[in-house]
């Protein structure tokens, strides 16, 4: 047999997503049409009770009556179908109707008034991570259920063990209660505001590992518990004040009715980037605004557009064909929803009759999302998605063209990395004069333009920088011919103005103030082991672990469980509801571990996140910068720790040194390098928690395998049916042994991994379990036991002897 070179992969994501009724393609008979797949009414594949997740393969959905036709000549894939206009419409009605009544289901679950009503089918369902899938028999593997609420107990246990009470087995409900009446407390507004108006869908390129298209998304849910962020928020720090004293914003000038919003939400004052921006905007200027992350760049172009709003309000209500008013694009779906959810927040917190605010990014028909849009005032979504929707027809190209703002968030990367095609379509388009109106240049040499396009980051190419202070230089160098295409970008932007305003808030540091920066060392093979002492140095902390591929993530967040870690992973190729699930989880749970790619490195702003691990380096300064900033947010403090091998030490600390000088002004005489710390971790420590870590390790190692071993098969199979030919497995690995190449160890390891049997595995856990039960001996002195919890804060400042990770509160055993 023959194999297209990139055949499985497409076939393994065809197979992920679809499931198409075999149709023998030479007898096809009934007159067929060409369609797309997304204008189609999907149905979600009913799974057995047994069969878990596994990364997407919850949320299947099939399709009937469409024929995968390739053509001949070209190669080109469509689709057809036999269905007429009538039936596709009913089909779509019915999806849409199914989807709905999973909101309202997901949504009782989420916010159900009994201890015991979330629903333990799907949690299971969405959840488990690890199960044998080769021969269809689950192990008793380690459930998200058991190991997060386990981790949770874990770090309860360790806390209450500190503070000499004894431990309780239902910790993590105690905070539940609280929860849920928050949580009932602000649903009714959330129920007008957020959910019938967060819609989400598919087609964002959100980010370099290509997320899937087809993906179904509860809007409600993620609308409702991302508002929750906010109120939450307002409702944590007093609630005997129902607000405060916003007087610090009356020079802005702001409405009644938006100071009242943030009195309610406790904003007593704006931040840096807030009060330079907002007088701009609102006196109509294009703005490029710069500000460290978690410095409120959301409301420093959200406030202008809600007041704008505000004032329009009159002309537009209740219009049913009106145009939106503000576009606001986003590079990731998650960023996306927090925004529409931080507006949505503050416009339900206002007495004012709150703005439409439309979700565009992923999982919803095409037809649903048209028609939010059509009472939409304010638009927020991703590139790809936007841009199907805006150029498919309908008439919403010429509404768009409309927009009086246009917010490119995250600029940098939207503007430089892969988003870049569709957002310079969409950017095309909105510009393009209609022919029949077209005014011959001589007669208007100045364009007019309604549009204010407001432009937000915390980093931005520093050519950028240059090229707006009029200070551009030629050059061929990296960032020179990033400049170059940011230039174009810019020209493609359209300012009104020359020079649009530009405003840094933090010209001299691009880091949170808040932030503490270290590094561990460690060799390479023992990044686990080390990246596990290091959670466990760090008990009950909210923790963001960072790396550089999904895979990654896949292995990290099992071998984090089986230690009974509370650990939730988070990609790209995730299923839509999956990931916002994860979100949600990480939210809701005290002290648990999000494993994410950099899909989560921009914008997520979830409280009360402590600790920023990058597992893997990151790959580039800016990347870096928006990782570490999940962590000391706001107000907040937080550390952000590398992980590196020696031979990778040298380069990390040209790597942050670079980040701190380039936000440096100072002149160059007085500028002091910034050496970021190397934390010193208790080896001896690290060997006692070894024997579990390697154990765990396996047995991650173990079900990947599996699974891999599985899929592949799957997509080989899938490729091969693709193609009309037989696939024999036996017959393809034969002919792979022929050719040994880089890789082939590892391949090795995989297949004895993947060869394990039950029976092993079992014992493995076995003795896992023994050795978690176990008390680890210290051997360090009874002062670094009896300090009641690491200063972390002093450690990373340097700050007293405890120039190493000794402190093993977290650990809480014998000395
Ligand atoms: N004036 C304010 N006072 C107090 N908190 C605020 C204020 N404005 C915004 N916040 C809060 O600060 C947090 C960070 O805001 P936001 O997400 O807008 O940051 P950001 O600058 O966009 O960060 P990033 O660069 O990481 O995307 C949010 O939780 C938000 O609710």
């Amino acid at each position: 047999m023959k194999r297209p070179h990139n055949t499985p992969k497409a076939a393994q994501k065809a197979h992920k997503r679809q499931k198409f009724e075999k149709t023998p393609r030479p007898e096809i008979v009934i007159p067929k049409r060409k369609i797309r797949l997304n204008d189609l009414g999907w149905k979600q594949v009913s799974m057995p009770d047994r069969l878990e997740d596994f990364e997407g393969f919850y949320g299947l959905e099939e399709i009937e009556d469409v024929a995968i036709v390739k053509d001949a000549t070209t190669g080109n894939i469509s689709f057809e179908t036999s269905k007429t206009e009538e039936q596709i419409a009913q089909d779509v009605e019915e999806a849409w109707q199914r989807e709905e009544d999973e909101a309202k289901r997901l949504e009782e679950i989420t916010f159900g008034e009994e201890a015991g009503e979330e629903g333990e089918g799907e949690e299971t369902m969405e959840e488990n991570e690890v199960q044998d899938r080769d021969d269809g028999d689950s192990w008793e593997g380690f459930s998200d259920e058991d190991t997060a609420q386990n981790g949770v107990q874990l770090a309860e246990h360790i806390e209450e063990a500190a503070n000499g009470a004894a431990p309780s087995s239902n910790g993590a409900a105690k905070n539940g209660d609280k929860e849920k009446a928050k949580d009932k407390k602000t649903k009714e507004k959330t129920a007008q505001n957020a959910q019938q108006d967060v819609p989400t869908t598919n087609g964002d390129n959100d980010s370099e590992e290509e997320a899937s298209d087809e993906e179904v998304v509860n809007l409600g849910s993620l609308g409702t518990s991302a508002f929750d962020i906010l109120a939450d928020r307002a409702d944590d720090e007093d609630d005997e004040d129902d607000e405060v004293d916003v007087s610090a914003w009356e020079e802005l000038k702001l409405s009644a009715e938006v100071l009242d919003a943030l009195a309610k939400l406790k904003f007593a004052r704006p931040t840096t980037i807030q009060s330079s921006t907002i007088p701009e905007i609102i006196a109509g200027r294009d703005v490029i605004g710069k500000a460290s992350t978690g410095s409120g760049k959301t409301l420093a172009f959200g406030i202008p557009i809600i007041e704008a709003f505000l004032a329009s309000k009159s002309t537009t209500k209740d219009a049913k064909d009106k145009t939106p008013l503000a576009l606001i694009i986003a590079p990731t779906r998650e960023l996306a929803h927090q925004i529409t959810a931080h507006l949505t927040a503050l416009c339900a917190k206002g007495d004012f009759e709150a703005p439409n605010i439309a979700s565009v990014t992923g999982g919803l028909a095409v037809q649903k999302q048209r028609r939010q849009l059509e009472k939409a005032d304010i638009v927020v979504g991703t590139p790809g998605r936007l841009w199907e929707v805006i150029s498919s027809g309908q008439g919403l190209l010429e509404k768009f063209k409309q927009i009086r703002f246009l917010v490119v968030d995250e600029a940098d990367r939207l503007l430089s990395q892969g988003n870049y095609k569709e957002l310079g379509e969409i950017l095309k388009i909105l510009d393009k004069d209609d022919p029949a109106e077209t005014v011959p240049a001589e007669a208007d040499a100045t364009p007019e333009f309604e549009r204010q396009t407001l432009v937000f980051s915390a980093t931005f190419q520093k050519g950028l920088q240059q090229k707006l202070a009029g200070k551009a230089k030629g050059g061929s160098d990296n960032l020179m011919s990033k400049q170059q295409s940011m230039e174009y970008l810019l020209k493609k932007l359209k300012f009104r103005e020359e020079k649009p305003k530009f405003i840094d808030a933090n010209p001299s540091s691009q880091m949170a103030s808040r932030l503490k920066e270290g590094l561990i060392e460690c060799a390479g093979p023992e990044k686990d082991l080390f990246l596990y002492s290091l959670l466990m140095f760090y008990p009950k902390k909210r923790a963001l672990i960072f790396t550089n591929s999904i895979s990654a993530v896949r292995r990290i967040t099992p071998y984090l469980q089986n230690l009974q870690l509370p650990a939730l992973p988070l990609h790209s190729s995730m299923a839509q509801k999956a990931r916002m699930r994860t979100i949600e989880r990480y939210k809701e749970r005290p002290g648990s571990i999000l494993v994410a790619t950099d899909v989560a490195a921009r914008g997520l702003d979830i409280p009360k996140v402590e600790l920023v691990i990058h597992y893997h380096l990151p790959r580039a300064a800016d990347t870096y910068v928006h990782r570490s900033g999940r962590t000391a947010r706001a107000e907040a403090s937080g550390s952000s720790i590398l992980i590196c091998a020696p031979e990778e030490v040298a380069g990390v600390r040209r790597l942050i040194a670079k980040v701190h000088a380039r936000a440096d002004e100072a002149p160059k005489s007085k500028k002091t390098a910034y050496f970021i710390r190397t934390l010193d971790i208790d080896r001896r420590i690290v060997a006692r928690l070894k024997p579990r870590a390697t154990i765990s390790k396996k047995l991650a190692d173990t079900v990947i395998a599996k699974e891999k071993n599985h899929s592949e098969n799957n997509s080989m199979r899938q490729a091969a049916e693709d193609l009309g030919v037989d696939y024999d497995s036996e017959e393809f690995e034969k002919e792979a042994r022929g050719k040994k190449g880089r890789g082939t160890g590892r391949k090795k390891k995989e297949k004895e991994a993947s060869n394990m049997t039950k029976g092993e595995q079992q014992a493995l856990r076995y003795e896992l379990k023994a050795l978690l039960s176990q008390r680890i001996n210290t051997g360090v002195s009874a002062r670094y036991l009896t300090s009641g919890g690491i200063d972390v804060e002093a450690l990373m400042a340097g700050e007293g002897n405890m120039q190493f990770l000794g402190n093993v509160d977290g650990l809480g055993f014998d000395d």
